[in-house]
């Protein structure tokens, strides 16, 4: 039977797209003291992010810390923005891009930013007005935290919430022990650490750091980022035998106390018992950013240095290179199994 044909007055309307929205963490605007605040304000507002209760942390938050700590990050956002905006932007943008290649013209690739911009209910939007409407939203943080994960779910919800017309959702799991995270992460570690012209001793694996209560808690992160250590030291025992892997976590704020062992007191404590060479790779972070530019590269080395090591290596992040971009792919692949034919 012949469908009834609109009226000649109705709107046309796109539907029947599928699309993939990656998603991370979100950066300033510009490296300046007013973009940083802003970007804090929004980021540290989030009871994902600190646990502690509004009527004591906002006092705290607008009184103290968004009075003083946007110069010191403006100025090590300063040190590593490239012409292309924040790293993690350009990065999470060149990731969609090369994903999009990867997955063709039947899927549509887009990205967005849980703080700032461009903002996750904007993406979602243009999406959904661009006829796209099952998407899946694919969170770029291997381990789930309550702060990360669960903080991008709050968003989308608060974001569908304020939609008429819904597109269907689907959300990447955490994938700290999928193999083709590990197989990634090891491919990329043995392909850098081989191009060194220095022998490292040791590789220092470091996780962004969450408050020690969050464990206790029942926050599976402490967990995912031993696991995806576990995992990955067990292959590269494999390949490079003699490198000793150790774990610890970075980026510690406020006074409470967080995740042990602390990546600066390792980078200390191992140079001050005889380790001259080490590299550090950031599993959980999936694009370079001001933690692994600054805080590490930049930092980290010197605390390396001063307690007496000599060679320091940071590797680079899975960034849009083959072996991350090639997990990436799987990963979409198989999420999106039954939203698009043999893609
Ligand atoms: C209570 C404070 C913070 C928690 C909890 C936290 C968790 C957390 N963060 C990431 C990933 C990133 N964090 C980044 C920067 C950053 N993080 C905090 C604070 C907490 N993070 C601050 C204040 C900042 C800004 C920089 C600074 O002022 O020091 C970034 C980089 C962003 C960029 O623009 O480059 C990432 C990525 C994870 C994965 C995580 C919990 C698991
Ligand atoms: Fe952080
Ligand atoms: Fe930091």
């Amino acid at each position: 039977m012949k469908p009834p044909e609109l009226p000649p007055e109705h709107p046309s309307v796109a539907t029947g797209g599928v699309g993939v929205l990656l998603v991370n963490l979100g950066t300033p605007d510009a490296p300046t003291p007013d973009a940083v605040r802003r970007y804090l304000a929004e980021f540290l507002s989030d009871p994902r992010v600190v646990e502690i209760p509004a009527i004591a942390w906002k006092p705290i938050l607008h009184g103290i810390i968004l009075r003083t700590r946007p110069a010191k990050s403006a100025h090590a956002y300063s040190q590593v923005w490239t012409p292309e905006g924040s790293p993690l932007a350009a990065i999470t943008a060149a990731q969609a891009r090369a994903l999009q290649e990867r997955l063709g013209d039947t899927v549509t690739v887009d990205w967005a930013m849980r703080y700032g911009n461009p903002s996750l209910p904007s993406r979602l939007q243009a999406m959904k007005d661009a006829g796209i409407d099952r998407i899946l939203v694919a969170s770029l943080y291997p381990q789930y935290s309550g702060a990360t994960t669960a903080s991008v779910m709050d968003k989308l919800g608060d974001a569908l919430r304020a939609m008429r017309w819904q597109p269907a959702l689907r959300t990447l799991p955490p994938y700290h022990d999928d193999p083709a995270y590990i197989a990634a992460l090891e491919e990329d570690v043995v392909a850098h650490v081989s191009a060194l012209d220095f022998t490292p001793e040791v590789l220092l694996l470091s996780y962004h750091g969450m408050p020690e209560r969050t464990l206790h808690l029942g926050d599976p992160y402490h967990c995912h980022c031993r696991k995806t250590s576990r995992l990955l030291t067990e292959r590269l025992a494999l390949r490079l035998p003699d490198l000793r892997v150790e774990t610890s976590f970075q980026s510690r704020f406020g006074r409470a106390k967080w995740l042990e062992p602390a990546t600066e007191t390792v980078l200390a404590a191992e140079a001050k018992a005889g380790t001259r060479r080490l590299a550090i790779l950031a599993p959980g972070f999936s694009a370079d950013c001001v933690e692994t530019l600054e805080e590490l590269a930049i930092r980290g080395r010197e605390v390396f240095e001063e307690a007496g090591g000599e060679r320091l290596a940071v590797l680079p992040c899975l960034n849009a290179r083959e072996p991350g971009m090639a997990m990436l792919e799987a990963l979409a692949r198989r999420e999106l199994s039954g939203w698009v034919a043999a893609i």
